[in-house]
This record gives structure tokens, C-alpha cells and sequence, in this order.
């Protein structure tokens, strides 16, 4: 059974369409980045799924069970936006009122346990009034996690953390992911964490999401490969497959010969040796950064993964 799923979901204000027919859905386990520019739709789509917010078009299903409007779920726990934290009560107070209010059989046990878990065990018991933003958001996830839910929304959640805590938060959610199979949404700008999270991708892009990959997808998409350019496209490809028998070539639209995994030089000798014209050769790489950058903003979608797809099986279109 799916953990989560949203199916045809849209949000419009006024006549902006912030969420606009987004289908997606994420086994137990999942760990799904949603990436996308400021105003992308990120915080509107996570708060539609939350409840916070109604719908103008389209459905969310929680562990199976559809969702009303503004409905939400005891199988759900979010951190979206600044958490609704009681100044007045200390930290672990705080989460105890969340855990009462879900009924928990055993509520000091696990909130103690999720207080430690977010690392939050040495300011506990001190009013959440004089609390810093790294530590508000780490008791904000506190708040989210505590009835062990199925599904975590976290919307930008290493936002305020110092390194330790990025650390601690991004350990503690593939934990969650991995041991207790939590399906995890995550909108992060930090990219270089949720690489080391995620096992998929979504980008969104003016509401739309514009493309939905695997985290194997946008490591191949963004690993090194060589670049041959030449007047001669067939006959240089003749050439190098028969000097790298083993090597899998693609010939890109431009007529630019790609492979991952050669040496330049030795392309560059069996070139030559064949008198081969050759205008370009170079090593490409690209970091995840980049690689997103130009998803989200740039070229339409057919830009994208798709055009790996030849070579590496591509991303799926939602
Ligand atoms: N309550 C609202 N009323 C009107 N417009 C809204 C409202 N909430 C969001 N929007 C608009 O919807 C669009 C998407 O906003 P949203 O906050 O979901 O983007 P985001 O991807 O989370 O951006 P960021 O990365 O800056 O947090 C924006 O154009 C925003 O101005």
C-alpha cells in the first residue's frame, strides 16, 4: 500500500495557480526531495497535503485512506513553517501536550524519546521561550515525530541547524526511513543533504511538477562522461567502438559522441591514429547543484532528464 498519495492536486489564489495538478505517491520507506525556486509551489503543495490548506482540484491519500479537505491524519506528522510552539512551556512540555492530545499509551516514554532523538536532551526542561531558531526547529521536529507517524512533511527542516544538527536531522530521518519505513516528503534548498538522503526527486517548477527522478537517475545524469566532438560523427563512432568494444557510446542530438568511463587521452590517440578531425574533447562533469539549477528554471522539460535518456533510461515526466 502506497504511504502517501496525491492525485491531481491543485491550489490556486486568486489567479495564480501555486499547485497545479501534482500526482505523486511514496511507499513506507520513501524518502522523496522536493525541489524547486523560491515560490515554486513547495510549501503550498506540502500544506494541501497536511491539511492546512483546501484544495481547489485533487485528493491526498494517507496509508489508503482519502483524506477530506483540511483534513488531516493522525498517520502524518509535519514540520511545515514555523512550528506551533507554546513560549510558555519548556521543550519537552511542550511535546507532551502534542503526545496527550494524540491519546499516546505511553507518553513520557516517548516523548523523552523523541526529545533525545532530535537533540534536544540537554535544553528540555528549559522554557522554548529562550530557544534559538536551530533549537525551535529541532523541537518543531520533536512536535512532528512524536506518534510515530507513517508519513513525515518536513518543509525546509535543516533550516536554522548548525552542521551537527544537519547531521543529526538528516541521520535521524534515514533512520526513520530505513528502520521504521516512515515515507518522508522533504522540500529542501539544501541540495547537498538531501543528495545524501533521498532516494527520489520531484522538481517543481511554477506548480507544475515538471519531473520526477530516481536518485540513481540524477547520479548518472550528473556523473563524469567525455564529450567527442566531430565533423565526422559516424565514422569517429565507428572508430571508438572498435578500439572500446566494451565502452556504450550515444551520439547526442548535437551530433556530440558521449562515454563514461574512458580515458581522454586514449580516445583522443585512437582519434588521431584514425586521422579523425576532431573540434572537441572534453570531460564533462556536473554537480547536483548545477544539474537542478537547470531543471528548475531553465528549459522546458524535455531539457531535462530526458535527454539521458538514450544513455541512462531518463526520468519519468509526471
Ligand atoms: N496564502 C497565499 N495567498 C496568495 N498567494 C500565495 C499564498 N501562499 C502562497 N502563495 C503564492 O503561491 C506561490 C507558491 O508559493 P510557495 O510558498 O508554495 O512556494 P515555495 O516553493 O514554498 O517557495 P519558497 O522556496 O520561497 O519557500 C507563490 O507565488 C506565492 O506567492
Amino acid at each position: 500500500m502506497e504511504a502517501l498519495r496525491c492525485d491531481r492536486l491543485a491550489r490556486v489564489f486568486r489567479t495564480k495557480r501555486a499547485v497545479d495538478d501534482v500526482s505523486l505517491s511514496l511507499a513506507a520507506g520513501d524518502v522523496y526531495g522536493l525541489v524547486g525556486r523560491n515560490g515554486a509551489g513547495k510549501s503550498t503543495l506540502l500544506k494541501l497535503i497536511a491539511g492546512y490548506l483546501a484544495p481547489t482540484a485533487g485528493t491526498v491519500a494517507v496509508c489508503g485512506e482519502i483524506l477530506g479537505p483540511c483534513q488531516t491524519s493522525a498517520r502524518l506528522g509535519c514540520l511545515i513553517e514555523h512550528p506551533a510552539v507554546n513560549p510558555g512551556l519548556t521543550g519537552f512540555q511542550n511535546v507532551m501536550v502534542r503526545a496527550l492530545a494524540q491519546g499516546l499509551a505511553n507518553p513520557k516514554a516517548e516523548v523523552a524519546e523523541v526529545v533525545e532523538a532530535v537533540g534536544l536532551g540537554l535544553v528540555a526542561d528549559k522554557s522554548a521561550r529562550g530557544y534559538s531558531l536551530g533549537m525551535k526547529q529541532r523541537l518543531g521536529l520533536a512536535l512532528a515525530l512524536v506518534g510515530r507517524p507513517d508519513v513525515l512533511l518536513l518543509d525546509e527542516p535543516f533550516n536554522g541547524l548548525d552542521p551537527e544538527g544537519v547531521r543529526q536531522v538528516r541521520c535521524l530521518l534515514a533512520d526513520l526511513a530505513l528502520q521504521r519505513g516512515c515515507a518522508v516528503l522533504i522540500s529542501s534548498h539544501v541540495l547537498d543533504q538531501l543528495e545524501r538522503l533521498v532516494n527520489r526527486y520531484g522538481v517543481l517548477r511554477d506548480g507544475r511538477l515538471a519531473i520526477q527522478m530516481t536518485a540513481e537517475e540524477v547520479e548518472d545524469a550528473c556523473a563524469d562522461y567525455l564529450c567527442v566532438e566531430t565533423p565526422e560523427t559516424p565514422r569517429a563512432l565507428a572508430v571508438l567502438e572498435g578500439a572500446f568494444p566494451d565502452a556504450v557510446f550515444t551520439v547526442m542530438p548535437d551530433d556530440a559522441i558521449r562515454v563514461a568511463g574512458l580515458d581522454a587521452e586514449a580516445v583522443g590517440r585512437v582519434l588521431l591514429t584514425a586521422n579523425m578531425p576532431v573540434s572537441g574533447l572534453y570531460v564533462h562533469a556536473r554537480d547536483i547543484e548545477d544539474y537542478f539549477v537547470d531543471l528548475m528554471g531553465g528549459a522546458e522539460v524535455v531539457d531535462g532528464p530526458s535527454r539521458y535518456s538514450d544513455t541512462k533510461g531518463g526520468g519519468s515526466h509526471a
